[in-house]
Order: C-alpha cells, then sequence, then structure tokens
C-alpha cells in the first residue's frame, strides 16, 4: 500500500459575480488526477503557471477539497475524516510554502515559530519544546544565536531554513513542498535543496515536490507527473521523463530548461547540485 494514493481528484475555481452575487463561471483548475507517493520517496508535479500544481498539492492535505476524487494517506481517507481525526492527521503531513515570509509569524521569535506545534500537538513542557526546537534548528543550520532572533532580522534562506525546521517538529512522513527554494537567492537554492534532500534520507520523509524548475526536479525527485491545464500529461521516473518523454508538451517544458545539465555517454548526469 502507498503511503499516499491520490485518485481522480478535480477542483474548479469560480470566478468573478454576477449582479446578483452569483458566481459567473466556473473554471476548472484540476481534472481527474491520479497519483501514489510511497514512504521516503519524492514525486516532483511539473508544469507552467497555471497548470494546477499547487492546487494539487493543497488538495492532498486538504487545504482546499476537491470537488471529486478520493485522497487516502497511510490508509486513511482524508476527505472523509472528521476535523479532529483531520488535526492529527496533519501532524504527519506538512507543507513547505515558497514564501517562508508570510509562512512564518512576524511576531513569534525562531525558536518559538518551531516549537509552537508541540504546544499544540504534545505534552511537552516549556523546556523541553524549547529543547527540541533548539536540535532541530541546528540541524537544518540555524545556529544558537538565531534562537531568540524575529523572521524581519534573518535572509530568505535562513528563513526557509526554519520553515523546514517547523514543518519536521512533528516526525511527519509527508511533506508537499510548494516550489520551496523559487523564492531564494540563486546562490543559496542549492544548499536548501541538498538540505531537503538530507533530511528526507535522513527521517525517510515523502515529499510532493512542487515546481516549475526542471533542472531541480531532476536532482530531487524519484518520479514526475507532468500537467498541464489541470490535467496529467505523462507520468513517470525522472529518467523516463528527462531521457524519453512521449508527450510533446513535455518535450517543450525540456527543451525550455536554460542550462541543460551535461551527460555522460550512459546519460548520467556529470554535475550535482553543490552540496552544502
Ligand atoms: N482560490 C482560487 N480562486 C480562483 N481561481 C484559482 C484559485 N486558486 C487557483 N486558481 C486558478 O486555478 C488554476 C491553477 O492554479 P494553481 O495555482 O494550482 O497553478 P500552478 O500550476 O501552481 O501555478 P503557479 O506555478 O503559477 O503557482 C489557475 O488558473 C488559477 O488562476
Amino acid at each position: 500500500m502507498s503511503l499516499l494514493d491520490v485518485s481522480g481528484v478535480s477542483k474548479s475555481f469560480s470566478t468573478g459575480r454576477d449582479f446578483l452575487g452569483r458566481p459567473k463561471r466556473s473554471l476548472p483548475a484540476v481534472h481527474d488526477v491520479s497519483l501514489t507517493l510511497d514512504k521516503g520517496e519524492c514525486l516532483a508535479v511539473v508544469g507552467e503557471s497555471g497548470a494546477g500544481k499547487s492546487t494539487l498539492g493543497r488538495m492532498v492535505l486538504r487545504l482546499i477539497k476537491p470537488d471529486a476524487g478520493r485522497v487516502t494517506f497511510d490508509g486513511i481517507d482524508v476527505l472523509g475524516v472528521g476535523s479532529a481525526q483531520m488535526r492529527r492527521l496533519r501532524q504527519r503531513m506538512q507543507m513547505i510554502f515558497q514564501d517562508p515570509h508570510s509562512s512564518l509569524n512576524p511576531r513569534m521569535s525562531v525558536a518559538e515559530a518551531v516549537a509552537e506545534p508541540l504546544l499544540v500537538h504534545s505534552d511537552l513542557g516549556r523546556v523541553d519544546r524549547q529543547k527540541r526546537a533548539a536540535e532541530l534548528l541546528d540541524r537544518v543550520g540555524i545556529g544558537h544565536r538565531y534562537l531568540a532572533r524575529y523572521p524581519a532580522e534573518l535572509s530568505g534562506g535562513q528563513l526557509q531554513r526554519v520553515a523546514i525546521a517547523r514543518a519536521l517538529t512533528l516526525k511527519p512522513s509527508l511533506i508537499v513542498c510548494d516550489e520551496p527554494v523559487a523564492a531564494l537567492d540563486v546562490s543559496v537554492r542549492a544548499q536548501v535543496l541538498n538540505l531537503l534532500r538530507d533530511l528526507q534520507e535522513e527521517f525517510g520523509l515523502a515529499y510532493l515536490f512542487v515546481s516549475h524548475d526542471l533542472a531541480l526536479v531532476e536532482v530531487i525527485a524519484d518520479r514526475v507527473l507532468v500537467m498541464a491545464e489541470g490535467r496529467t500529461v505523462e507520468q513517470g521516473t525522472v529518467q523516463q521523463i528527462f531521457q524519453a518523454p512521449t508527450e510533446e508538451y513535455t518535450q517543450r517544458l525540456l527543451a525550455a530548461i536554460p542550462v541543460p545539465v551535461p551527460r555522460d555517454a550512459s546519460g548520467q548526469r556529470m554535475i550535482d547540485v553543490a552540496r552544502s
């Protein structure tokens, strides 16, 4: 059984209102998309802007409720559970957003932000919560001198590390990463990507990795789902999608990668993203 099983999910959004306040039109954002994700695996969802990638990621966590389809996490029907069970389930399914500035509370110190989920979801006392937060922050490369600082005092890369530590606090098995390095300076992208990769291995995390950047996807993903206009174009392993894409749309996406990753005669990547 897969850790995550998404079957035929669809979502339409209504746009604008007529003079009676009724929605004018219903536009499909995601249509009949299915995927599976195993423990410790990384599935990238790629496609151009507006393809429906973020909507799909949010539906997996029930942050957006699908109009149709099923989402099963570890055998549990995510769309069918009550709010108390959903709160428990959310501990095991976390999300990292593109913009760490907006995902962290500006009035909470770095240590408080990482410890907060434990206040809500565990019986740990204050000292133990702070200790666990400090350990996690240390693990993601944020030293002790930053613990009492506030988001406005940190760089984008540091903030994303804090957001990653916060996502790890409750020991999730799935993290939906929605363009997690897209808002960062090019110089720190590789470091944060490598951190995500190391943490995945260390904690056996499964990632649903939403990205429009195929060069990153090739480095981090095991499998790829290509989306266009809300629909699945094709799915396959990284090798299949990057070396033998069957659909013209995927071929065009690949051709648009600015700097193709050099390969040796056997098709293996010749460089890796620099280690942090
Ligand atoms: N809350 C919303 N209300 C109305 N329309 C929405 C809403 N969220 C998304 N959409 C629409 O759904 C479609 C898919 O959006 P989505 O953000 O999922 O795409 P995406 O592939 O993640 O794009 P991007 O890479 O630009 O973030 C778009 O046409 C978008 O305008």
